[in-house]
């Protein structure tokens, strides 16, 4: 069984599909990771993030292992995870996940995975797996997101809702809700009512 949990930056996915994959007792992935390793590696080689022949080159060693409890992202083996949400990487992703070339790679990895799994980030339910029983979509109001995410980063919470609303329009073209998704407005919900919501409609 797959489950997707697709929707808009900071809607809640990455701690609502970890909740969900846990109460299933499977694992979840995070495709945004792999995007934002891509990003991650590319700013540090210093190469141009649109060009993906110059960043193709950089991904053989890079890996997503996907756990019930949270997702890592090894470069080799070098964990790169508690560098792929800052400001510098958010600043630079959008521009890395719109080349085809990196989609296609990212696509492959998440394919690779053995079901059972939950699968959370834009494309899930309409372009990765399409044929999923289960599909949701999250959202919030772009002030809600900022005032939660707001609790993780030092910027304020104009700056972060300024950033939020810019990357929800460099990736529209991905983003668009599954027809067959449930769309869920997160803004009353706690993080354990949307998990509790997304279980019901599963049993
Ligand atoms: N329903 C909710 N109520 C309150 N806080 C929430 C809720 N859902 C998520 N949060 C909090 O909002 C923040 C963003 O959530 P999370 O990182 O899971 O979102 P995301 O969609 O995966 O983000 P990104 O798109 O940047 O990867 C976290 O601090 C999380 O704990
Ligand atoms: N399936 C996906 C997942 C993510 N992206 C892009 C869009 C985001 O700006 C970026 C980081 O994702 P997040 O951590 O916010 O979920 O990666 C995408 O295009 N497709």
């Amino acid at each position: 069984m797959i489950v997707t949990i697709d929707g808009v930056a900071a809607s809640g996915k990455s701690s609502v599909s970890s909740g969900v994959a846990q109460a299933l007792g499977v694992p979840y992935v995070s495709s945004g990771l792999l995007y934002r390793a891509v990003t991650l590696l590319g700013l540090n080689a210093g190469a141009d993030l649109a060009d993906p022949s110059a960043l193709l080159p950089l991904l053989s060693p890079v890996r997503l292992e996907p756990l019930a409890s949270g997702n890592r992202v090894w470069n080799a083996d070098h964990d790169l995870s508690a560098d792929l949400h800052s400001t510098r990487v958010d600043g630079g992703v959008s521009t890395v996940a719109a080349l085809p070339e990196i989609r296609e790679w990212v696509d492959a990895q998440l394919r690779a995975l053995p079901a059972p799994l939950v699968a959370e980030g834009r494309d899930m339910g309409t372009n990765v797996f399409p044929h999923a029983p289960h599909k949701f979509y999250l959202t919030a109001s772009p002030r809600v997101r900022a005032e939660r995410r707001a609790r993780e980063r030092p910027e304020d919470i104009p700056a972060i809702e300024a950033a939020l609303t810019e990357r929800d329009r460099q990736d529209t073209t991905q983003s668009a809700p599954a027809p067959d998704a449930r769309i869920i407005d997160t803004g009353p919900l706690t993080l354990q009512g949307v998990i509790d919501t997304i279980l019901n409609d599963l049993r």
